[in-house]
């Protein structure tokens, strides 16, 4: 099996660093646009072989797309990430064109690839790359909601002390910072209900932390976090390449499911070798299914603009 990574920064070396460990592919292609980096990550990642007792191959290529010949799951990182008061939106104008054209020479080489698209605004591209390959909608998957739902449970274990580890918790709707819908209603904690174990006003405090999760790490750091993001776009992989069956929450194509169609927002979704297998339809409450419908429309928004840039 061979995975590649776009984009050698942040959340793609980190990416490649939790893939490589884990042992679940034969070889690894990291490619960057800019000289060297892709190499140098490649090179100082295959250094920690011997430390930490994985066998993984690592190859960095300074777009190169020949490398990537024969890749069966192409990890999508490449672009600028927002900084303080931006919101993930503003990125758009800049990310739309590396996506487009990193995600088309991805499949020059590798036709039958399935895509992860982490790149922000995320669920606008995976949008973007869906209609611009004309790919089946099982190969493309964006990542957010394996991310977001993490946070959820680190702040639902913040609040009540329990073992992040011992929760189920998701997050639907959009990777955005007012569009993603945390399931409080949902949470559970070995199958004890989340309102049994906290108020509604501090459950209502872990959604609104969850939701802004993205934003306060890219206070803190002047930059947005790569830890998480790269361990939640592992998570995502390894289901694949595995053919695990895991369910997550992901950015697919929906076509009549929750309601809406022709759009790619977060939904649980059974991850295995074809991608996106199945999508899960939760029984959402009256309260939820109007979030899930404004958090759909300010997507479709976004989808907008794509085609007002004339990148669609
Ligand atoms: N979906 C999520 O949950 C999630 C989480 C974290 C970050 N992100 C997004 O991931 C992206 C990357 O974040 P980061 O922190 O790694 O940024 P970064 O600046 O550290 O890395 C981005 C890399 O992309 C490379 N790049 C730019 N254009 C390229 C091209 N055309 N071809 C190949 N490589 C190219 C850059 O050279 C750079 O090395 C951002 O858009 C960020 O918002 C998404
Ligand atoms: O917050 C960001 O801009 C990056 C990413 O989407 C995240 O949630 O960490």
């Amino acid at each position: 099996m061979k995975v590649t990574v776009v984009g050698a920064g942040a959340v793609g070396a980190t990416c490649a660093d939790n893939i490589a460990r884990k042992e679940i592919v034969d070889e690894l292609v990291i490619v960057d646009i800019k000289e060297g980096v892709a190499e140098g990550k490649a090179l100082d990642l295959t250094q920690t072989t011997s430390i930490l007792g994985f066998d993984t191959s690592i190859i960095g290529s300074t777009n190169d797309y020949s490398k990537t010949a024969g890749t069966n799951v192409a990890v999508i990182t490449s672009g600028i990430p927002r900084k303080p008061g931006m919101t993930r939106e503003d990125l758009i104008g800049t990310n739309a064109g590396i996506v487009k054209d990193v995600a088309s020479n991805i499949l020059k080489y590798s036709p039958d690839a399935i895509l992860v698209i982490i790149s922000n605004p995320m669920d606008t591209m995976t949008y973007l790359a869906l209609k611009s390959l004309g790919l089946n909608k099982n190969r493309i998957i964006g990542m957010g909601g394996a991310l977001d739902s993490s946070r959820f449970k680190t702040y639902l274990s913040l609040a009540s002390g329990v073992s992040q580890n011992d929760i189920q918790a998701t997050v639907i709707g959009g990777h955005g910072d007012t569009t993603m819908i945390p399931l409080t209603r949902l949470a559970t904690c070995q199958g004890i209900n989340f309102s049994k174990l906290l108020s509604s006003e501090q459950l209502q405090k872990v959604a609104e932390d969850t939701m802004v999760g993205g934003a306060t790490l890219t206070k803190l750091l002047g930059t947005s976090a790569w830890y998480a993001p790269g361990a939640a776009g592992m998570a995502v992989v390894e289901s694949i390449i595995r053919d695990e069956k895991k369910i997550i929450p992901c950015s697919v194509y929906l076509d009549g499911e929750y309601g809406e169609s022709d759009i790619c927002i977060g939904v649980p979704v059974v991850l295995g070798k074809n991608g996106v297998e199945k999508i899960i339809e939760l029984d959402l409450n009256e309260i939820e299914k109007e979030k899930f419908k404004a958090s759909a429309q300010a997507v479709r928004n976004m989808n907008q603009v794509l085609f007002d840039m004339n990148v669609l």
